[in-house]
């Protein structure tokens, strides 16, 4: 019996066409629909997906209104004696029309489940945009990519419906596999309908196969699971706009030095503004703030991965934003090298090439002296070549810090680097990076939650509540002294009471007074106090449990209730009464387990003395 099989080669040549060309197109529209911002995004996306959900007939009727030979298209193609209707290029078009939507939705999908943190952190080592997507989201998006490529062949092999309207059943020219199959079993000759299906079946199951079996053999323990149509968070908050503020923010202080980060700059947030103007010099600065207060997006807008609404950030006397002139520094040009929470290492790329990642512009012998040195300096020896996913997390954290410091910035930002760490390698570390920031010679910014590793870490602080600063100087002042109710509690005082000035209440002499509203006691205090004066506080290390009874401030105080960590323990007090839940106390004092050994059998009451010179008063904010 004589087979004619050139169904069989027309459906490969047009599959195999439309595939290549899908491939690109559907990268192209996914890459561009990853990161636009425009309103008819969701528009244009209901359009290049619209093919997989229209039926065939419909995909096939709508193309021919569009190469018709009455339409615009058409009668322009036949200017240049171009026909598509009814040609083998026609089924070249239908199958791209209906490939294409998996490929680009699918290789979106791969796009979105990178961590944008890889991107961020690609862009500001340097990278153009270009380089972002070719060495960073092409290689960890590889597999989706693949999958997508295989998926819109098996579609493309498989078009019939729009095929049929728009190319027809042209035996030897287009009639391709599913026609043939169609007009065999109508004609009758089901063993030749049955022969293409078996074909069919047979190349389809094929290419699965050896997409899994090359799936399996790539598989990489940091790779992204993939889904053809799953699509990961994103963004989307409810903006609250508030009023503009009167604050300038067309420029800096007259008086700031050259060798400095000038920052005068306003983001609208989801819940509030962050509205910071603050200038810093070599000394590190420690930012401190509960979670939410809006520490990174800072370091964002400085690294120019995020854009102020309005203001001026200045690096070394470098313009990077200003929002009057229209300036904005892309990322890679900008110097500013930073040390994710997460620390975004590159999965794909080893220890040595994160390292140099950012060093691409570099003559190799310098870049790889540079890598020597990092690795060096943060003894990471015999690493090199390992991938991230090898490497403890204390590991990553010295690596991020190398690839940060490699390219030389101007500014480090250091956004919680080791909040992922124990607190053993934590101190490790930290003692590692004060030796590497007293080398450093640019501006550093060290964003954390962990007050005790900001005092030691840096010199000066800022504390940040809901995008504003509240405290800002030296760290002995923002913790000895710190002004506002706010701030002690962020810096870690745990006990408050209202207050009110004993002068402004009674008396016109005893300034130096204050009564502690909710412990119901009175309270000298070392430093004369305003009328403003809100709150008292004390410590709960600086909370002394004592003998002597007629020492300044010394009050009878009851035991509530305790809680034991491995060195102290935290005891919860009440001042002059016996307490009557576990509920309640005013006070919690820390002691260390040698002293609470020798106070935990004394009879109660207990005397407690709130020293004068540790009390902090602070006034209404
Ligand atoms: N792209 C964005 N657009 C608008 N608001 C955002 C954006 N990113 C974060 N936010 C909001 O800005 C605020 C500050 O977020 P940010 O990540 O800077 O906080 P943070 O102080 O670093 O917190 P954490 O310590 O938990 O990391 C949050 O309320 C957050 O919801």
């Amino acid at each position: 019996m004589y087979v004619d099989f050139s169904p069989l080669w027309i459906s490969l040549k047009t599959s195999a066409i439309a595939t290549a060309i899908t491939f690109f197109l559907g990268i192209a529209a996914a890459r561009w629909m990853l990161n636009s911002r425009y309103w008819f995004k969701g528009l244009i996306d209901g359009v290049f997906i619209s093919p997989l959900v229209l039926p065939p007939t419909v995909v096939g009727f709508l193309l021919l209104l569009v190469f018709g030979r009455n339409s615009p298209v058409g009668k322009l193609l036949d200017r240049f004696s171009i026909t598509i209707l009814f040609t083998w290029y026609a089924a070249i078009l239908t199958a791209i029309v209906v490939a294409f939507p998996i490929m680009y939705r699918t290789s979106l999908a791969a796009f979105e489940q990178i961590d944008p943190n890889l991107l961020r952190a690609g862009r500001t080592l340097g990278a153009s945009e270009w380089r972002v997507f070719w060495q960073i989201m092409l290689p960890l998006s590889y597999r989706g990519i693949v999958a997508a490529t295989i998926l819109s062949f098996a579609r493309a092999l498989g078009e019939f419906g729009a095929t049929l309207m728009l190319a027809g059943n042209i035996p030897g020219q287009t009639q391709t596999l599913p026609i043939a199959i169609f007009f065999a079993a109508e004609a009758g000759e089901f063993e030749q309908a049955l022969m293409w299906v078996m074909i069919m079946l047979a190349i389809s199951l094929t290419v699965i196969w050896l997409a899994n079996a090359w799936a399996d053999q790539t598989r990489h323990p940091s790779s992204q699971a993939v889904t053809a149509f799953g699509r990961p968070r994103q963004w989307s908050r409810p903006r609250q706009w508030s009023r503009p503020r009167p604050r300038d923010l067309t420029s800096l202080p007259a008086d700031a030095p050259e060798t400095e980060l000038c920052i005068n700059i306003y983001k609208q947030l989801a819940n509030f503004p962050l509205d910071l103007s603050f200038s810093l010099q070599q000394d590190a600065l420690g930012v401190l703030g509960a979670s939410g207060s809006g520490k990174t997006m800072l370091l964002r807008c400085i690294a120019g991965l995020e854009t102020p609404d309005r203001g001026v950030i200045r690096l070394n006397g470098k313009t990077l934003f200003d929002a009057t002139q229209g300036i904005n520094v892309p990322s890679c040009d900008r110097k500013v090298g930073i040390v994710f929470q997460n620390y975004a290492l590159f999965p794909h790329l080893t220890v040595a090439q994160n390292i140099a990642f950012g060093m691409n512009n570099l003559p190799k012998p310098e870049r790889d002296r540079r890598v020597h040195a990092q690795i060096a300096q943060m003894q990471l020896q015999g690493l090199e070549h390992r991938h991230p996913h090898h490497l403890s997390g204390g590991q990553q954290q010295r690596v991020a810090v190398a690839r940060a410091l490699a390219s030389q910035p101007e500014a480090l930002l250091l956004d919680e680097p080791f909040s992922a760490l124990d607190s053993h390698l934590r101190s490790q570390l930290e003692q590692q990076m004060v030796a590497r920031l007293a080398d450093y010679q640019g501006v550093t910014l060290f964003v954390t939650h962990h007050l005790e590793e900001a005092y030691r870490v840096c010199p000066k602080l800022m504390v940040i509540d809901r995008g504003r600063a509240i405290a800002q100087g030296t760290k002995q002042a923002i913790f000895e002294r710190p002004a506002t109710f706010t701030v002690a509690q962020l810096t870690g005082c745990k006990n408050f009471s209202q207050a009110v000035t004993i002068a402004a209440a009674q008396t016109t002499t005893a300034t130096h007074a204050v009564r502690a509203l909710d412990w119901g006691i009175c309270l000298h205090v070392m430093e004369p106090v305003s009328d403003r004066v809100a709150y008292v506080g004390i410590r709960a290390h600086q909370i002394i449990i004592t003998t002597h009874a007629n020492q300044d401030n010394t009050f009878l105080c009851w035991l509530v209730a305790t809680s034991e960590t491995p060195h102290r323990m935290t005891v919860f007090l009440k001042f002059n009464a016996v307490p009557t839940s576990a509920q309640d106390y005013h006070v919690q004092a820390e002691v260390f387990k040698e002293k609470w050994m020798m106070i935990k059998d004394r009879p109660l009451p207990w005397h407690v003395c709130l020293d004068p010179l540790r009390l902090i008063v602070m006034e209404a904010e």
